[in-house]
């Protein structure tokens, strides 16, 4: 599904990332764990567009993904749900969702509101709120949904824990992994709550100071707990 080999990525001068690998399999869950400045948002943003300067290989179903602009790979089937979320506070959420369905052009055919209520039932009750009367935890969950309102192959999510309360971090992750599965959608995730990644996914990567420094299954990860210690304690 998404292919990614011997990945470059610079801001100016300055090399980001250095020949990062890493695959995501149709409806698979990946977790890229980092600490803060390792490289994950410079990675997502090299393979959804409008970031860095890339070389290498990014491939989303064998189609060339670095040669286009980031509206032609949105076409393809990804759909980045950034950090910062992009939210607007004087829209309800229901106009949060429907402006989504706007951003969607043909081939893809966006989900329906009824669709995405059904994925997030949360959101029904919700839909008359103000984006700026959400707690941190419900925008997220927004974010999400747009982010499926195209009906991505592969929902790329770059660090969704980071500002919501912890207590709200479990349900978050139920809610999302129920809409992923639902859709069969391969997520590909970026975090530093690893307890999190592991409800959300089967396989983890590991990236320090812009290189790829540990790959395996959730088991695999468990069984080297220095990597913890060493590339992610803080
Ligand atoms: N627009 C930019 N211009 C120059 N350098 C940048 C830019 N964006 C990020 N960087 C640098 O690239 C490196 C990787 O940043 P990146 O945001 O990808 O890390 P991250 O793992 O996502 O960390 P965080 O959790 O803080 O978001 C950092 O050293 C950062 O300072």
């Amino acid at each position: 599904m998404l292919e990614i080999d011997g990945l470059d990525a610079r801001y100016g001068d300055s090399q980001v990332l250095y020949g990062v690998s890493l695959h995501v399999a149709k409806g698979q869950g990946v977790a890229l764990l980092g600490r803060n400045g390792a490289g994950k948002t410079t990675l997502l943003k090299s393979i959804a567009g409008g970031g860095p300067k890339a070389n290498g290989t990014a491939r989303l179903r064998s189609a060339d993904l670095l040669p286009l602009p980031t509206h032609r790979r949105a076409r393809l089937g990804l759909a980045l749900v950034p950090e910062e979320r992009g939210i607007f506070a004087h829209m309800t959420v229901e106009e949060n969702l429907l402006l989504a369905r706007h951003a969607c052009a043909p081939p893809r055919e966006s989900l329906r509101l009824g669709q995405l209520y059904d994925l997030f039932p949360e959101l029904f009750k919700l839909r008359a709120r103000m984006g700026n009367q959400l707690s941190g935890g419900q925008q997220q969950i927004l974010a999400v949904a747009r982010g499926l309102m195209s009906s991505p192959d592969c929902l790329l999510l770059d660090e969704p824990t980071e500002g919501v309360a912890p207590l709200l971090v479990q349900e978050m992750a139920t809610q999302i992994n129920k809409a992923i599965n639902a859709r069969g959608t391969a997520l590909l995730l970026t975090e530093q709550c690893i307890w999190f990644s592991r409800a959300c996914t089967e396989y983890v990567y590991v990236v320090d100071s812009g290189r790829i420094v540990f790959s395996g299954s959730w088991g695999e990860f468990d069984r080297q707990p220095e990597i913890v210690t060493r590339y992610l304690a803080i």
